[in-house]
């Protein structure tokens, strides 16, 4: 089997919370739904790990608050990597409100200092040689420019590696530059890269070739309950999920969606399974408030309803 890890470089705590409708300026009082350790990277490596595939996390945790996600490992076997460094872990805030999406307060979180990217650079760089997949997820924390993140992607791929880049603004656009092997942009992050909205799907298929011609083998681009497209060499796909009318938190979706693609690389999935597995996964995680699949029988129901369309090749 493929071996897989993950990077965060800005990890994070995510307090997840609920209620009617935001009262902005006003006190709102809000039904906790959990604090949970996570950021991107972490998330997808949670879910693999629920489907049998192990797992290596990196990145950096800030040291002073660090222990739920030593405990998270701890449980759940995965292999730590991550350099500690001055400071605490951000908490970002999510909140669902009844009738609207998640509003997310993402805050910045530590500073990494140049002796802090120097190490980090140096040891990821001979542990991510032991792996055949590594997914690069999330924002860059402060002390990491745009220019800094895109040499360390490019010396990945000359070493290698199967890079799955899932970022977004200037770290998508220079990680963009580094031949990342997967992309995995949502509609909007493709808008802000090509400059322009996109209002019918044609007009994303056709962003998405220009992402595409980047020399990028496999564009894959989510659009929350309108599915996913996947553009390969094979051509365009596109798969509907199951509307899930209990939405408790879309928080993740996006981060369960490249674990499911991951899975379905490191078990020789058709490209038709794997994008129909991935938006199961997908699916199955806004309708509960962290990411994971505790039992994977939940997800044979969304599955059998996943349709899948090639719309070219
Ligand atoms: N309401 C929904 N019903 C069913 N499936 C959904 C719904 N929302 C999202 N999904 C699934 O999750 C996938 C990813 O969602 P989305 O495009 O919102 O990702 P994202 O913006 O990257 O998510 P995030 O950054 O919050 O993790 C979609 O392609 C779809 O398969
Ligand atoms: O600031 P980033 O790294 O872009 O996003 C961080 C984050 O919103 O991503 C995850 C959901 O995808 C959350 O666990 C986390 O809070």
């Amino acid at each position: 089997m493929a071996k897989v890890a993950t990077i965060t470089l800005n990890a994070a705590y995510d307090l997840v919370g609920r209620l009617k409708r935001i009262e902005l300026g006003e006190v709102n009082t809000v039904e906790t739904l959990g604090l949970f350790p996570a950021g991107k990277g972490i998330n997808v490596a949670k879910v693999l790990n629920d489907l049998d595939v192990e797992v290596a996390v990196g990145g950096f945790l800030g040291e002073d608050n660090v222990g739920d996600f030593e405990h998270l490992f701890q449980q759940q076997g995965l292999q730590d990597k991550f350099q500690r460094v001055a400071g605490k872990t951000r908490i970002n805030v999510k909140i669902t409100e009844t009738d609207a999406d998640v509003t997310d307060l993402n805050f910045l979180g530590y500073q990494i200092s140049e002796q802090d990217w120097r190490k980090f650079t140096a040891d990821s760089l001979a542990y991510c040689k032991e792996f055949d997949i590594v997914a690069v997820c999330g924002s860059l924390p402060r002390g990491v420019t745009a220019d800094m993140f895109q040499s360390w992607l490019s010396q990945l791929h000359q070493a290698g590696v199967k890079v799955v880049l899932d970022s977004s603004n200037a770290a998508l656009t220079a990680g963009l530059k580094a031949n990342p092997w997967l992309v995995k942009p949502n509609h909007r992050e493709l808008e802000a890269w090509v400059g322009h909205e996109l209002s019918t799907l044609k007009d994303i298929i056709d962003a998405a070739k220009q992402l595409k011609a980047q020399g990028i083998a496999n564009v894959i681009i989510s659009m929350g309950a309108n599915g996913s497209l996947w553009l390969s060499d094979n051509g365009v796909i596109l798969a509907q999920p199951p509307k899930c009318e209990n939405v408790v938190s879309t928080v993740g979706a996006g981060d369960s969606m490249v674990a499911g693609l991951i899975y379905g690389f490191v078990n020789n999935l058709s490209q038709q399974e794997t994008l129909a597995f991935a938006s199961a996964v997908s699916a199955f995680a806004v309708s509960q408030s962290n990411v994971g699949v505790s039992d994977r029988k939940l997800l044979d129901p969304i599955l059998a309803n996943v349709k899948i369309t090639t719309i070219e090749g």
